[in-house]
């Protein structure tokens, strides 16, 4: 099921995507399903959906922080409700694009989904005055250009033509691989949309092979159990481009899988009581799936 994220500032035209996007899935006869992170314990975006969608919120907090066993939660009821096609997930302006695709993830059902890309909505204007801000919250403006597998600079009918060069100009010096577009209520041709994938061997993430920030993430699920000897090996070898794994590892020397969280370098294993589906998530840059793929093949 294809997944979409949608980041940015608060108010820079989120909302607005969202309602576009749901015009196209049902173009497309797809159902679309929405999960919407709010920072305030009240929900207003909401009231934007239609009936008849099925939707999903998380309130008074962030999904890359501290709500991250309700996101979960969420989610799964999502997939046990009623059917849909496609899943967009808004997150708050806080979030960090990374952060939320790691709390996606999760390995009890990340099989099931097919993630699509980041797509970073920037208010045009407040990207020009951002200096104002504070530097953690230009830090964040960063990282969300940085992860945008889309760019869209929103409300272009506020931006002079030299406001949009020069837009243009540091927007590609951030992040000079993923299309920048302009819109006004947050309008993206749909053409940007279907190219949207982390699957390297499509023809539009060839076009990033140059570009070293592009987050992926793969699925690998275990048909048998492995040696944990033989399992750390196969981690000592890993690139430091893998920044995050987490799983459930059928061991051989173990009845039931053992849940399993690597960040950055460092694993750590803890028992289980019950079975557990061996699915394991692996995020990173420019993930070498075939390579890790049959790596882990290989230790059966
Ligand atoms: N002038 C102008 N206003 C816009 C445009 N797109 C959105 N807006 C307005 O900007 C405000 C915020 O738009 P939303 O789509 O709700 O933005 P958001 O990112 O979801 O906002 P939050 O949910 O507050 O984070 C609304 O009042 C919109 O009507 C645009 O292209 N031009």
């Amino acid at each position: 099921m294809p997944v979409y994220i949608v980041s940015g500032f608060l108010g820079a035209g989120k909302t607005s995507f969202l309602k576009n996007w749901i015009l196209r899935e049902k173009e497309l006869q797809h159902t679309p399903a929405i999960l919407m992170n709010e920072l305030g314990n009240v929900s207003i975006d909401s009231d934007e959906v239609e009936d008849g969608i099925p939707l999903k919120e998380l309130l008074g907090g962030c999904i890359c922080c501290t709500i991250q066993e309700k996101l979960e939660a969420q989610l799964q009821e999502l997939l046990f409700g009623e059917p849909f096609d496609s899943l967009l997930i808004e997150t708050t302006g806080a979030a960090h694009p990374v952060e939320v695709i790691d709390s996606i993830l999760s390995p009890l059902f990340a099989d099931r989904f097919d993630m699509r890309g980041v797509i970073t909505v920037v208010d045009g204007t407040r990207f020009l005055e951002r200096n104002t801000l504070s530097i953690q919250v230009q830090q964040l403006y960063l990282e969300q250009i940085r992860h945008g597998d889309l760019i869209i600079v929103n409300k272009a009918d506020q931006l002079s033509d030299s406001m949009q060069a020069e837009l243009s100009q540091s927007l590609q010096s951030i992040n000079s691989m993923s299309p920048v577009l302009f819109t006004t209520y947050s309008k993206v041709p749909s053409k940007y949309i279907d190219q949207l994938t982390f699957d390297p061997k499509s023809k539009n993430a060839s076009l990033h092979v140059e570009n070293t920030l592009r987050i992926q993430s793969m699925v690998y699920t275990f048909e048998s159990s492995v040696d944990l000897e033989e399992f750390e090996a196969f981690l000592r070898e890993l690139p430091d481009s893998i920044y995050r794994m987490k799983g459930y590892i059928p061991f051989t020397h173990s009845k039931y899988p053992y849940t399993f969280q690597y960040s950055y370098g460092m694993p750590l294993y803890f028992p289980n009581e019950m079975k557990m589906p061996t699915n394991l998530v692996i995020i990173g840059e420019n993930l070498p799936k075939d390579e890790l793929r049959d790596k882990l093949n290989s230790l059966y």
